[in-house]
């Protein structure tokens, strides 16, 4: 189970995580609150672990801007949130990026759209739009594909998330208080995470 912690924006969030290890921390480089420059993630990627995998989180930004800043900050993954299409991800593949297509999920359909990245990218994210309250775990149950499943994930409500046995959850905002990443929400996600491993929560 991938357990990705994204949005940070500081180094002591890396320092929270480097005590946590989850598997990857996301760096926010599209337009959001928790967009970081590209000077500050370098300095976090050099302060994580070395067994806590980059990622770098786009949507819709020209390739020529993903490629830079990847090859410069020596991203282990590219998560796209946009409309990147098939060739857009085979182009950065072809490059030697590995790739995290994400797709926002508002029905049936966007399960059948996700399916279609599931041999060209390295992982399929199902995540919600970002103004939805949409319960996704309720249309994420449709995937017959492996998928890391994220959108309104929290310490109160992961169990529901962990029982669709996705291949990893990636949380963002659960993990915040008043827009700052909170320790003690993310050792709760991640304790959630091991009893899930060893039985303690019920799989799917
Ligand atoms: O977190 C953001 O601000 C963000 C902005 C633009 C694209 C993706 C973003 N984050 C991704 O959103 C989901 C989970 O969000 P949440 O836990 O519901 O807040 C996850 O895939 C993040 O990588």
């Amino acid at each position: 189970m991938i357990v990705k912690f994204c949005g940070l924006k500081r180094l002591v969030d890396v320092e929270m995580c480097n005590k946590l290890q989850p598997d990857m921390i996301g760096l926010i480089f599209a337009q959001s609150p928790r967009r970081v420059e590209k000077d500050i993630a370098k300095d976090m990627i050099l302060a994580k672990s070395p067994s806590i995998k980059s990622v770098g989180v786009f949507k819709d930004q020209n390739i020529s801007e993903v490629i830079e800043i990847a090859t410069q900050l020596q991203l282990d993954f590219v998560q796209l949130h946009g409309r990147e299409d098939c060739e857009y991800i085979k182009h950065l593949k072809n490059l030697g990026f590995r790739v995290i297509k994400a797709i926002e999920v508002k029905g049936q359909e966007d399960i059948k759209i996700a399916k279609r990245y599931v041999e060209i990218a390295d992982f399929v994210l199902l995540d919600r739009p970002k103004d939805s309250s949409l319960d996704i775990t309720k249309v994420a149950k449709l995937a017959d594909f492996d998928y890391i499943i994220a959108g309104g994930i929290t310490p109160e409500n992961i169990d529901k998330y962990l029982n669709l046995n996705p291949v990893g959850i990636d949380v963002s905002s659960g993990i915040e208080t008043e827009g700052y990443k909170d320790f003690a929400k993310m050792k709760k996600i991640i304790d959630m995470v091991n009893k899930y491993k060893v039985g303690e929560i019920e799989n799917g």
